[in-house]
């Protein structure tokens, strides 16, 4: 039995601002599988989530993701502080053809939020807002930075159930953490991918974009 993988990473670097951070990176995540991203502040981490997602090419090596594959939680939860709970997932939804937000807004403890603006919700209430847009995307693989930042044990909880329902629908997820989800889940520790000697400079030049 095999099912076609949902990203594949072949030989791959990684640079910012024209420094490569990694090299030699390969992976590949199925349906149903998951991995966890480790390794110190600056390893590249966040840099390698951004390739994966599309942000940035490569610097080397190859990088295959299904077409509209990614949902991609940045450190930034994304929201507008205007608009309530409940406009903001529906502008998501709509983004990508979900009709009913409730079982999203249920499974994050939105509900009882729903009609607040977004601005006036407390810094985890507002990263559950931000992540809660990974259910109505429809999206088969989760690149996620630092989710649990902000939330609490109970929210924490939360997330990690929604990870492990996506994945038992035949999700996949890429995920930078620090702590520990209870996921069964391998690691990759960013050290074990040193940079290349030579960096070639400039090969992405994100001012440009
Ligand atoms: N916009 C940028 N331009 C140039 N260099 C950058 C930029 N953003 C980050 N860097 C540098 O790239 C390196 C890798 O950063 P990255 O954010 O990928 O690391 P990380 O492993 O995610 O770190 P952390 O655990 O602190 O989140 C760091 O040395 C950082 O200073």
């Amino acid at each position: 039995m095999s099912e076609a993988p949902l990203l594949t990473l072949t030989d791959v670097a990684i640079e910012r601002g024209g420094v490569c951070l990694a090299s030699g990176i390969g992976l590949t995540l199925g349906p149903g599988q998951a991995l966890i991203l480790r390794g110190p502040n600056g390893s590249g981490k966040t840099t390698l989530l951004r390739t994966v997602a599309g942000l940035q090419p490569p610097l080397s090596g190859t990088v295959q993701a299904g077409p509209e594959a990614v949902a991609y939680a940045a450190h930034s939860d994304g929201i507008k502080t205007t608009l309530t709970v409940t406009e903001n997932l529906t502008f998501w939804a709509a983004m990508f053809g979900t009709r009913d937000i409730r079982p999203a807004l249920d499974a994050f403890a939105l509900t009882g939020l729903a009609n607040r603006p977004a601005g006036a919700l407390s810094a985890g209430q507002k990263r559950r807002l931000g992540l809660v847009r990974l259910l109505v995307t429809g999206r088969p693989l989760w690149v996620l930075d630092e989710p649990t930042v902000a939330l609490d044990a109970a929210s924490v909880a939360l997330f990690a159930k929604a990870v492990t329902d996506h994945l038992g629908q035949g999700g996949a997820a890429l995920i930078a953490t620090h702590i520990d989800l209870g996921l069964d889940a391998p690691v990759l520790d960013m050290t074990a991918y040193p940079p290349m000697p030579e960096t070639a400079p400039g090969a992405f030049d994100e001012t440009l974009t």
